[in-house]
């Protein structure tokens, strides 16, 4: 099979790296022309994913004609908020029923709309999402790795799984499409939150209390935005949620160490939860939601509240039942 994967930042690259162990043949498109003549020159994504040779089955280049016109199959793996920008783009070199596998993890911060939603205003071509708990640099050493790729059509999400998959790539799928792209989108808010209370020295038992309550929060807020609850409970939810609020090797938990050691986010890598947080409180609000951890994140990277003081509002708050 031929594979396109647009964006060839250190997921989309991980990814490519993926199918091409899973023995399929791979166009890896950049918008940058310089990076992918280092790419050829080099046999490697040293901007993204430096120290992994690409191989011979991974073909990087700059022009989407050539990336996709022979295309059975488009993973789309550039950040959630460049995705409306970046979809329209695709659609003239995309044959009606190719699927796309949506990659991308945020909810876009002017709409409140999913991968899937953005996408589906552009393209009448099927939709995946593939997401779980997964490192680029794990998933480009091929350290084992499981993720889950979701769609409502469980038989092409399958079908996408079993092309994807290799022994150290276990692809499984689920015909959940919300519940997959929501679990992945916001867990980053609360690997923001677990970096914060790790980096204001807040304790192990802090931790432990932040994930399993933003969990809670996890799965009502996806449940409202039409995800089934139990795949909040599996790879793409729980799954991530366990990665990202437990190591600095995430992003999202690295930038919210900084946050709690009051050290400067400036030039700090890719973290989806920040334009995510703010939407997703929103949302909260709009399907009546309770969501005090997703609120006070918003409030802290607003600078409109210290960590301290997050902590005393959310230690205060009235007493109940723990209503999971
Ligand atoms: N890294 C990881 O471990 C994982 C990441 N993800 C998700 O994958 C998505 C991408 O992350 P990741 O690859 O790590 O991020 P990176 O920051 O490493 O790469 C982003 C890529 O997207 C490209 N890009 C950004 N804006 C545009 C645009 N407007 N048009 C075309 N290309 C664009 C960038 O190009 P340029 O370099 O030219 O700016 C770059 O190649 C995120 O949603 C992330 O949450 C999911 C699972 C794991
Ligand atoms: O989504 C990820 C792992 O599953 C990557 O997390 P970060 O974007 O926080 O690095």
């Amino acid at each position: 099979m031929t594979l396109a994967v647009i964006g060839a930042g250190a997921w989309g690259t991980a990814l490519a790296l993926a199918a091409a162990r899973a023995e399929q043949s791979v166009r890896l498109w950049a918008r940058d022309g310089t990076q992918v003549q280092a790419m050829r020159e080099t046999g490697e994504n040293a901007k993204a994913l430096p120290g992994v040779p690409l191989g011979s089955a991974i073909l990087p280049t700059a022009d989407l004609s050539e990336a996709l016109s022979d295309a059975e199959a488009v993973l789309v793996v550039v950040p959630a908020q460049t995705l409306r920008q970046v979809l329209p783009q695709l659609a003239p070199h995309l044959a009606p029923l190719i699927p796309l596998v949506l990659c991308a993890k945020g909810i876009e911060r002017d709409t409140g709309l999913l991968p899937s939603d953005i996408a589906r205003e552009t393209t009448a071509n099927p939709l995946l999402s593939l997401s779980g708990p997964s490192f680029a640099a794990d998933v480009g050493r091929g350290l084992p790795t499981a993720v889950v790729v979701g769609a409502q059509d469980e038989a092409l999400a399958g079908e996408i799984a079993r092309f994807m998959s290799s022994g150290s790539f276990r692809c499984y799928s689920n015909g959940d499409l919300r519940g997959v792209e929501a679990g992945g989108a916001l867990k980053n808010v609360f690997a923001l939150a677990a970096g914060a209370a790790a980096g204001a020295g807040l304790g192990a038992s802090a931790q432990a209390a932040l994930v399993t309550r933003g969990f809670v929060e996890l799965r009502r807020l996806a449940t409202r935005l039409g995800a089934n609850p139990e795949t909040i409970m599996g790879l793409s939810g729980l799954g991530d949620l366990l990665l990202t609020c437990s190591s600095a090797q995430s992003r999202n938990f690295a930038y919210g160490l900084a946050l709690g050691r009051g050290e400067s986010r400036e030039g700090l890598k890719l973290a989806e939860g920040v334009p995510t947080a703010g939407i997703a409180a929103h949302l909260a609000v709009q399907h009546g939601i309770e969501a005090p951890i997703i609120n006070a994140v918003t409030e802290i990277l607003a600078g409109r509240l210290t960590i301290g003081d997050a902590v005393e509002a959310l230690m205060t708050r009235p007493l109940k039942s723990e209503d999971i």
